[in-house]
């Protein structure tokens, strides 16, 4: 699916209304329709509601939602921030109606706050949307902090208010903290970044039927995975495959103390569906990898039984994924850079991987083209310098898939998968359960498991990402949040699969 800035979606609104053709005031309508269809299924009209709208287009698809919310039996306060004599038409208009039948109340000046609200309130905040182009002061933004203060649950229509859709807000801004955000058409692009996640809550989104053809036209390097994005990623498996078109995938992982990240990744891979699984580990990982998995074929390599090192030739195999639980003895390092030198096809790469790249950065130029790095933000820093915000994540992250030609795959919230040719492909799936130890190796064997059997670095990433999270949130359902270990996702990951499939 395609995420498009806010400047986008003005041109999109534009297009609908000249094309479709409907009327902006419909559009609102259509809008604070939709808002208000969910809202009546979210919270009870037993609920008296205080909607707070400024005087763009996000006050007039507020006070349209005032007028439609009453007539499902809502009590409503409506409140008007007043900054000029004249609001957008569209506000002026829904202005007009909804005086019709209750009264509004004007805000103008501090000296008006505290606003009196019953305890048991249901905030809506259409004080500002998209169209804000600028950071929030004075009285809006005491009026903000009033309602932050309420602690009352409060709902935003498009986008909290004070929030810049697609840039970076100050460390100081006054945005509206709510608990859930209702969006049309398009989730923003603000909403999927870690730093953001007080200032969206939940996040839905609506359709107001924007034209297919212009949406479809419309050019992005943003994209968020959902189910039916996932869904046509995905390979069938025919009934005549057998083993050696599933390909031979290998880890390469583990280090005394660490054979268990050796463990999850390989357990991972076979249940991502490689033909056959190897992993070379340090000797004393040896007994624990044959017990452990005895699906998976084990070489140890290297005179220090801790570690391995004195990689022996690795033709055979279609996938490689290094990593996991590695260690950054020298040796280890001498190794990995024979490797890189050696392969053409790309490889999976992560954790220890990922930090002795950074401290070899000339290792980067001889990388195999679309190898997929899996960093989590301190490990993209180390690969990359310090950033100082989401937004610099990302554009860091473009950059550095454009010029060495490979996948970023920025471990968080809302994963981003950032390819070579500058697409950036946000995950949907996940919860904070999978913030834990033994996650990431999941991944790395997921991936490698996916390069094996041919999918593109691309598509792998996605789908495998997708997968991951997909699997993580079937865990939480199993064993909770807070008690899924890594271990339980790899479980569910056939579910996951079957669950996609059918999708
Ligand atoms: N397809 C859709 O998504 C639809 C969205 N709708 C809704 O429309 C808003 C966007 O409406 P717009 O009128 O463009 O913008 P806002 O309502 O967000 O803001 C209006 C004006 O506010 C002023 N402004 C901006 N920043 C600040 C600030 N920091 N402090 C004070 N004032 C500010 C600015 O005007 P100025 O004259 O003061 O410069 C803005 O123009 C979208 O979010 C949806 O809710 C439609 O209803 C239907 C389709
Ligand atoms: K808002």
């Amino acid at each position: 699916m395609k995420l498009f800035t806010a400047e986008q979606i003005r041109a999109l609104d534009r297009y609908t209304i000249e094309h479709e053709p409907i009327a902006s005031i419909d559009l609102m309508e259509r809008a604070a329709q939709a808002f208000t269809d969910w809202f009546v299924q979210h919270y009870p009209a037993s609920r008296p509601v205080a909607i707070f709208c400024g005087m763009g287009n996000n006050g007039g698809d507020g006070l349209a939602i005032a007028r439609l919310l009453q007539a499902q039996r809502y009590t409503v306060q409506c409140f008007v921030m007043k900054l000029k004599a004249q609001g957008s038409d569209d506000f002026e208009t829904n202005l007009q109606r909804l005086q019709e039948l209750t009264t509004v109340t004007l805000l103008e000046r501090a000296e008006q706050l505290p606003v009196a609200l019953p305890d048991d309130a249901l905030l809506i905040d259409a004080l500002f949307g998209s169209g804000l182009d600028r950071p929030v002061e004075g009285f809006p933004a005491q009026l903000i902090q009033f309602l932050n203060r309420t602690k009352l649950p409060t709902v935003a229509v498009d986008i909290a208010s004070g929030l810049f859709a697609d840039r970076p807000n100050g460390s100081g801004d006054v945005i509206v903290k709510p608990e859930a955000t209702f969006s049309f058409q398009f989730p923003k692009l603000a909403f999927l970044l870690p730093g953001n996640a007080q200032y969206v809550g939940e996040w839905y989104v609506g359709d107001i039927g924007l034209h297919p053809e212009v949406i479809q036209q419309t050019e992005t390097s943003w994209f968020y995975t959902d189910a039916a994005a996932a869904r046509a990623l995905l390979q069938p498996r025919t009934r005549f495959s057998h083993k050696g078109n599933f390909g031979r995938a290998l880890l390469i992982a583990g280090s005394y103390g660490k054979i268990g990240a050796a463990v999850l990744s390989a357990h991972a891979c076979l249940r991502a569906g490689a033909g056959l699984t190897s992993a070379l580990i340090p000797q004393c990982g040896y007994k624990i990898m044959q017990t452990a998995l005895p699906e998976v074929m084990v070489m140890t390599a290297g005179s220090n039984k801790k570690i391995v090192s004195d990689f022996p030739p690795l033709g055979a195999y279609d996938a490689i994924g290094v990593g996991p639980g590695l260690g950054k003895d020298f040796k280890t390092a001498k190794a990995l850079g024979g490797l890189i030198e050696k392969m053409i096809s790309p490889m999976v790469i992560d954790a220890d991987a990922i930090n002795l790249t950074a401290e070899n950065q000339a290792w980067l130029a001889k990388l195999p083209r679309q190898s997929i790095f899996t960093p989590h933000p301190k490990e993209f820093e180390r690969l990359v310098g310090p950033v100082a915000n989401d937004y610099e994540r990302l554009a860091r992250a473009k950059e550095f898939a454009q010029r060495y030609q490979c996948v970023i795959v920025l471990k968080g919230a809302y994963t981003a998968v950032v390819l070579w040719n500058g697409e950036v492909h946000f995950n949907t799936t996940g919860n904070p359960g999978m913030a834990k130890g033994g996650s990431g190796d999941a991944l790395t064997g997921i991936l490698t498991a996916l390069l094996a059997q041919e999918y593109d670095s691309a598509t792998a990433a996605k789908l495998g990402v997708y997968l991951h999270g997909a699997a993580g949130d079937l865990a939480a359902q199993h064993n909770g949040m807070i008690a899924m270990t890594a271990t339980d996702l790899i479980e569910q990951l056939g579910h996951a699969f079957e669950q996609l499939n059918h999708a």
